[in-house]
């Protein structure tokens, strides 16, 4: 289904303030936020970062200490008890580590939501059995969750999840202990699910790759607060701020193999007339020859040691890491050169046996 224009979760102002031993922690710190129905919103973050705090509120699993929570038009906190159950039925939630029964079989944990519920016997197994073919598990349903794999397990959660008709699934970090294949498996699942049931899925991740592989749109989270957000392309093609960068060069896994490079013996050791660079490219400049620019105009050499294109959106961004020798002074030119044609160049070691904070070393 495609976003509705309609706000299916709103929080207003929301903090979430916990005492811990010897001084209270901000876990979430006047976060506003509004997702629309039928979207599929995603919010990264590195671990502490207060993501799942913040999802818990949602379904007041966590209360705020203050500030609103609206869903579906009714502020959970004015609600009594016997609605806020009802209200709560109608967000599903899934984990990183699936939650099932293990004394239970698949087809008893789907239906464990269902137990409360005013429907006899054979509607409880119906509807379970339904939701298992939905989520592609049908012939498992006298199987013990111990005898599934982990993408088997978290499709049987989504199917629990999935037993009170929800509006709203809650994913918390629930790829994070699967394989990639697998992980690509339950996000097309999700997708799906958003697509044919209307569900509007809020995620949760430390991973760019997850985000773009299902969200519309995304919220960074950062010490409790939400630093960026926004469509995901437009965040991610054009981070405002460090960290969101940062997601995106570790989905490219170029500061890994910056970090293999550094630590390999046989680089230790360059020539004066060498130079080893961290270049990153974005948009027009990954189109251009520049690489073979720089041997035929400034009669330098280019080892490549890594390369990476990743595409968000229509924009991409590239990534190289080389070893640029030649004259002093072409060395000069060349890197000016980059400069010029949009290319961010970072020295990482020069040719004296200096090691150089990349970070720090912008070369303009
Ligand atoms: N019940 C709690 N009591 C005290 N502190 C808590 C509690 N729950 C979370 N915290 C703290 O709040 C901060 C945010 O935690 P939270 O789990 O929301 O972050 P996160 O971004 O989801 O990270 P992770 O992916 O590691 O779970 C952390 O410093 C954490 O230690």
């Amino acid at each position: 289904m495609a976003e509705t224009a309609r706000p299916i979760i709103k929080l207003q102002d929301v903090s979430v303030t916990f005492q811990s031993t010897d001084h209270p922690l901000r876990a979430v710190d006047h976060v506003n936020l509004t997702i629309n129905q039928g979207d599929i919103y995603g919010i990264i973050g590195y671990s502490g970062a207060g993501k799942s705090t913040l999802v818990r509120t949602i379904n007041l699993l966590q209360l705020p200490t203050s500030g609103a929570v609206t869903v579906s038009g009714q502020e959970l906190q004015k609600l009594s008890a016997p609605l806020l159950r009802k209200a709560r039925k109608k967000i599903g939630m899934i984990f990183q580590h699936f939650n099932l029964l293990n004394s239970r079989t698949v087809l008893n944990n789907v239906e464990y939501p269902l137990l409360s519920q005013p429907i006899s016997k054979p509607q409880r197994h119906a509807k379970a059995k339904k939701l298992l073919e939905l989520v592609g598990l049908r012939e498992f349903e006298k199987s013990y969750p111990d005898q599934l794999s982990g993408g088997q397990k978290q499709r049987v959660a989504i199917a629990r999840a999935l037993a009170n008709d929800p509006d709203v699934l809650i994913s918390d970090e629930a790829t994070s202990a699967l394989d990639p294949k697998t992980t690509t498996d339950i996000l097309k699942l999700l997708k799906h699910l958003n697509a044919t049931l209307g569900l509007t899925i809020v995620l949760i991740t430390h991973e760019m790759q997850v985000i773009k592989a299902i969200c519309r749109h995304v919220a960074v989270m950062d010490q409790g607060k939400i630093i960026e957000r926004g469509d995901v392309a437009e965040v991610f093609s054009n981070p405002q701020q460090a960290l969101t960068q940062d997601f995106v060069d570790s989905a490219a896994n170029v500061m890994e193999a910056l970090d293999q490079i550094k630590a390999d013996q046989s680089l230790q050791h360059l020539s004066q007339n060498e130079r080893l660079l961290f270049l990153k490219f974005r948009g027009q400049a990954t189109k251009q020859s520049l690489i073979s620019d720089l041997t035929e105009l400034y009669h330098l050499k280019a080892n490549i040691l890594f390369g990476n294109i990743e595409r968000i959106g229509t924009t991409s961004i590239g990534y190289l890491i080389i070893i640029l020798s030649g004259e002093t002074k072409q060395l000069a030119d060349g890197i000016n050169f980059l400069n010029r044609n949009g290319v961010q160049v970072h020295l990482v070691a020069t040719g004296n046996g200096e090691a150089i904070d990349h970070d720090q070393a912008t070369v303009s």
